[in-house]
């Protein structure tokens, strides 16, 4: 059963159409403010929207177009939301707080507590059944909130930034948790970790200003990134413009050289970008003589240790882009580099992917 959403909500700017595939995980990534949230909300029937539709399979979630309106409330929906925070009732210990959802739905006493036991051994936290939430740590109350989540049997389920709250040790097992319980399992996780995406997601979109400005399966998004979000994430310089012969041409008219997909017909004048690691970019102080056909004077702005490198961020042209670069400590001492000092940066066009936009 495949999910499907179309919803407009004027008051926060947003206007999404998505829809899922049976067992399908896809990552939804954007920048703060971007609408994730709204977007889980609306579908788990927290937020309404001025107009849309959804279902899942046969079951409409809500309809708000023409003259049927129809809004299914959050516990009818097959949806379950799991927040950053594990948000378990306190005064339940964790085997009854896994329970509540299928006693809820009419189970036996026995047989809730049986298909607890189920689902918090699937998330590792078996021997933590009898543990109030105030003796579970952070990692654990949000497995069993997975396990809670699980044990109502929702068709989709919502995950919002589900390992942001975490500290760097808990944040692995829960993750190797959820790739576990997600395969097969139609889910919507919103996060702003590449590894979350890599990891848990078959397909990727990003939002930006409550539009989607890309999606696709995660390998393609993130290795060859067409948005500017994206690009971040992935760690790449993106530059925008359109098809030439040998590159494309930024809108300030320069050519960018760089390597064609062989299996792209490029259409001159097609809208295209150039994506290329900051390792591939050079700093110089002056005019390169005979150098390769990618050299543009930048202005520092930004120098931050990564790895064992510098990364040096700049500011290119009028168009104000941002572009990093990947130099040794000791070449970015002997260049002298402050933030606001003009240099140039020089990138080997064999080291930079042209696609189409
Ligand atoms: N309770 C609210 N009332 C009114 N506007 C809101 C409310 N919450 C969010 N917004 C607005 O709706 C838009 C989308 O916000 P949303 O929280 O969905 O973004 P997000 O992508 O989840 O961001 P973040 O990554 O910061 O959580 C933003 O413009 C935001 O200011």
């Amino acid at each position: 059963m495949s999910f499907e959403l179309q919803a407009t909500l004027r008051a926060r700017n947003f206007d999404m159409s998505l829809s899922l595939a049976d067992g399908q995980t896809v990552a939804i990534l954007g920048p703060n403010g971007a609408g994730k949230s709204t977007l889980l909300g609306v579908i788990a029937g927290l937020l309404r929207p001025d107009a849309g539709s959804a279902r899942i399979g046969g079951k409409q979630l809500f309809t708000l177009d023409g003259g049927t309106h129809l809004w299914s409330p959050p516990h009818l929906r097959g949806t379950a939301l799991l927040a950053q925070e594990a948000l378990l009732f306190p005064h339940l210990n964790a085997l009854d707080n896994v329970a509540f959802g299928p006693r809820s739905a009419g189970a036996s006493k026995a047989a809730a507590r049986e298909t607890a036991q189920h689902w918090l051994a699937e998330v590792d936290a078996l021997p933590l059944a009898d543990r109030k939430p105030t003796q579970l740590s952070g990692g654990q109350a949000q497995r069993v909130a997975v396990a809670r989540a699980l044990a109502a049997e929702p068709e989709l389920l919502l995950l919002d930034e589900p390992m942001a709250a975490l500290d760097i040790h808990a944040a692995p097992l829960l993750r190797r948790v959820l790739k576990r319980v997600l395969t097969g399992r139609k889910a919507i996780i919103v996060t702003h970790d590449i590894l979350d995406a890599y990891m848990l997601a078959d397909r990727v979109i990003v939002v930006e200003k409550g539009r989607i400005v890309e999606e696709g399966p995660t390998r393609e998004v993130l290795e060859r990134p067409r948005s500017h979000f994206a690009a971040g994430l992935s760690g790449l310089n993106l530059v925008t413009g359109t098809v030439a012969p040998e590159g494309i041409t930024t809108p300030d008219g320069r050519l960018f050289a760089g390597q064609h997909d062989p299996e792209w017909s490029p259409v001159p004048g097609q809208a295209g970008v150039a994506a290329f690691p900051p390792s591939s970019v050079s700093v110089f102080l002056g005019d390169v003589h005979g150098s390769p056909r990618n050299s543009f004077p930048v202005t520092v702005t930004d120098l931050e240790p990564h790895g064992d490198q510098i990364r040096v961020r700049a500011h290119a042209g009028q168009s104000a882009q941002s572009l990093s670069a990947d130099i040794t400590p000791a070449a970015s001492a002997d260049l002298g580099l402050v933030p606001g000092l003009e240099v140039r940066f020089v990138v080997k066009s064999a080291l930079v992917s042209v696609y189409p936009a």
